[in-house]
């Protein structure tokens, strides 16, 4: 009974956050986490090398796995290039439904679909049903162990053009050593490591970015 803590998440954005404005969203966010309840968004820290990735590649179509409660999906929208769109993928309803009324709140509404289902559903449509081409750049931050399946399934989709970007958090902690495996040890990805820390804590985790080469 009672709320969930992303209900008091969505609550505490509702009454504190400026309507409007995606970097209020974000500061609202952090600031419950740090001081109220922790919560599993890429957070301010690993934000900030989201921002430079972002800024670096200028995505156009990006994609998104695990929409949570939308932190990232606003974090990354607020800086995509006119024109641009994010597709995020989530799969739990009460999640889904949050992270509208978040990205609403942040007033990136138009440039953020979240399409409803498991990846492993959603990625084998996102040509037909979606009408995307290919992806400029995917952020995998949704349950670790998909991470290696779902860039399978990129790749055999055919969403992933030479060049597109694969972002991933949390390659430390709670870690996907799996996926640091698959794509540092595969001639079709050029790697990056970005150590950061754990969001809102002072554990060790990183972001691994892997270029895909075609
Ligand atoms: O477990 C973590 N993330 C799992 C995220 C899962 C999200 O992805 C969605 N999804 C959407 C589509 C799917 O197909 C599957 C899941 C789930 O419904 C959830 O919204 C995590 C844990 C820690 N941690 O410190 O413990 C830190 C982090 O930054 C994390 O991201
Ligand atoms: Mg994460």
């Amino acid at each position: 009974s009672g709320l969930s803590k992303e209900e008091r998440i969505l609550d505490w954005v509702k009454q504190h956050a400026v309507v409007g404005d995606p970097q209020s969203v974000l500061d609202t966010i952090d600031q419950y986490c740090y001081q109220k309840e922790w919560a599993m968004n890429v957070g301010d820290v690993k934000g900030l090398i989201v921002d430079k990735v972002i800024e670096e590649v200028k995505p156009k179509i990006l994609l998104e796995l695990g929409t949570y409660c939308g932190y990232s999906a606003v974090r990354m929208a607020r800086l995509l290039p006119p024109g641009g769109h994010l597709f995020s993928i989530e799969c739990n309803e009460s999640f889904a439904a949050i992270a509208q009324q978040v990205i609403e709140v942040a007033g990136l509404q138009d440039k953020i679909s979240i399409l409803k289902g498991p990846s492993q559903e959603i990625i084998p449509q996102l040509k037909k049903k979606y009408e995307i081409n290919t992806v400029d750049m995917v952020f995998l931050d949704h349950w670790k162990s998909c991470y290696v399946p779902d860039t399978k399934l990129l790749e055999e989709s055919g969403v992933l053009r030479k060049g597109s970007v694969l972002l991933a958090d949390n390659v430390i902690c709670p870690g996907a050593p799996d996926f640091l495996e698959y794509v540092r040890n595969s001639q079709r990805y050029e790697c990056t490591n970005y150590p950061a820390t754990v969001e809102y804590m002072h554990m060790n985790d990183a972001l691994e970015k892997a270029v895909f080469l075609g």
